[in-house]
């Protein structure tokens, strides 16, 4: 069972700056579901997973979420609000923490499909298949549900297994975000 931590009680690995991804979870209201994607090939492959992947270069936040939407699950998302930043720290591989920007959408022009990388499904709320995804995403999707936004650190070994973690709600998302990235 991971163990859960005060916040500020997991060390950064290696002091090493963070390596910005983005996470977006379509969230249908009428129907009661989301959509996520099962990861076909690198990082993650096999898991269930919202969409998303590196920030590029001179690139915003928001702009790698709506591009990384676009490639994997072929829409355009017409409103995207940012929901968490979630902190990954290896130690193994990838030497380097990442901070997961989280957003949310629930209306996209286009029509779903799938990409070389993901495999687009829609689930249940009550039926989100956690036995298949990232062992912190039980820690964070009821705040995600609940509409709050939040923040987090997870530790990792053996790339997947978890070892710690702290998750709280945050009344100031970029406040926190800022703060978990001030010595980069
Ligand atoms: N522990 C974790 N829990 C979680 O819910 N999502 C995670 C996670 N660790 C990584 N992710 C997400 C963040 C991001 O959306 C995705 C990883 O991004 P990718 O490796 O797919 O990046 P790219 O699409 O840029 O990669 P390439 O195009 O293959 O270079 O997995």
């Amino acid at each position: 069972m991971p163990r859960e931590v005060r916040e500020g009680d997991i060390a950064l690995a290696r002091g090493a700056a963070h390596r910005a991804f983005t996470l977006v979870v379509v969230r249908d209201y009428e129907g009661g579901r989301v959509l996520l994607g099962e990861k076909l090939r690198g990082f993650g492959a096999g898991y269930y997973n919202g969409f998303g992947g590196k920030v590029e270069r001179g690139e915003t936040v928001e702009a790698a979420a709506a591009r990384e939407l676009t490639e994997e699950a072929n829409v355009e998302a017409t409103n995207m609000t940012r929901r968490g930043a979630l902190r990954f720290v290896f130690d193994d591989k990838p030497l380097e923490p990442w901070l997961v920007h989280v957003f949310h959408c629930s209306r996209y022009d286009g029509e779903i499909a799938a990409s070389d990388e993901m495999r687009p499904e829609w689930f249940d709320l009550d039926d989100v298949p956690f036995e298949n995804m990232w062992a912190d995403d039980p820690y964070w999707w009821p705040l995600f549900l609940e509409e709050k936004e939040f923040v987090g650190t997870f530790t990792f070994t053996n790339t997947t297994t978890l070892v710690d973690y702290w998750i709280r709600e945050t009344k100031d998302l970029m406040l926190d975000v800022e703060a978990m990235t001030a010595n980069e």
